[in-house]
């Protein structure tokens, strides 16, 4: 089953075209990578498919629907980690996991999504007091605690130190075994081959090329270019970055979405 599907997918700011006719398709369990140099249009196409931006032109279906129009019963069922998301400093760990998981009809035990990414030392501190990688598994724990079928994960471990990082992915891991759709973006080519079932490069708006990594079941195999067998992803992320300069001034919509279920603070889908 398709659950992400992208056709033609176009995004400009200010006449510059940062999202250029990109087509993905993501099926149910699997998990998904773009990866790519500062400035390619990830995140503008994260947050398309999370309906947090508007498209300029192209099909997007996330669980069968377009997801610039659909309403709270389609957000309870995706899950998203922002690249910078929005604080609730003054609430301790526990209260802020506890608080949205009331917004979910299947919200995971908080306790549990605590213990899941590390965070069950700092559960009584407020977040305002911990560190910018503790405050980085506040934003996956409540990526996670509504159940999402399909979670969306924006540069997740920008800031974990690398046991923070393997820790992660243990996660990651373990939401794939148990059937959860994920979209990631990174910069890191070794977490994209260490958690893709596919791996996509971005480059200036473009997917310059996709590999098919397929390694969580099948670890020991070597990772190689759909099409291109003898160009693995790291020569191509090289040349992607040397093709792709970061066009700067990475403005940004206006404040960020509060929370994804509940609506709280999100701006409607826009400019
Ligand atoms: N709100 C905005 N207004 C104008 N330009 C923007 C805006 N948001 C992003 N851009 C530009 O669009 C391009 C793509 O940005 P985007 O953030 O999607 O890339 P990215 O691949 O996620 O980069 P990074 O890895 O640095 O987060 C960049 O040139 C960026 O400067």
């Amino acid at each position: 089953m398709t659950v992400i599907e992208v056709r033609g997918l176009i995004r400009d700011y200010q006449g510059r075209r940062a999202v250029d006719g990109i087509d993905l398709t993501v099926a149910a369990g699997e998990v998904f990578a773009l990866l790519g140099p500062n400035g390619a249009g990830k995140t503008t196409t994260v947050e398309i498919l999370e309906g947090h931006r508007r498209r300029d032109a192209g099909e997007v279906r996330v669980l069968d629907e377009d997801p610039q129009r659909a309403g709270r019963a389609w957000r309870c069922r995706i899950g998203v980690v922002l690249q910078s998301a929005t604080d609730v400093a003054e609430l301790t760990v526990a209260e802020s996991v506890r608080h949205f998981a009331g917004y979910y009809p299947r919200s995971r035990d908080a306790a549990t999504v605590l213990d899941q990414v590390g965070l069950t030392e700092q559960a009584g501190k407020r977040i305002r007091a911990l560190s910018g990688g503790q405050r980085r598994r506040v934003d996956v724990a409540l990526g996670i605690i509504g159940s999402p079928e399909v979670l969306f994960l924006d540069e997740p471990t920008t800031g974990f130190d690398p046991q923070a990082r393997r820790q992660f992915w243990k996660l990651v891991r373990q939401l794939a075994h148990d059937g959860t759709t994920i979209l990631l973006t990174t910069h890191y080519l070794e977490e994209a081959e260490a958690l893709a079932d596919r791996i996509a490069i971005m480059v200036s708006g473009r997917l310059v090329a996709g590999a098919r990594a397929h390694q969580r079941r099948h670890r020991a195999r070597p990772l190689h270019l759909r099409g291109d067998g003898e160009d693995p992803p790291a020569a191509r992320l090289r040349q992607a970055q040397r093709l792709g300069p970061d066009r700067g001034g990475h403005h940004r919509d206006g404040p960020r979405p509060a929370h994804p279920a509940t609506g709280a603070g999100v701006r409607p889908v826009g400019p």
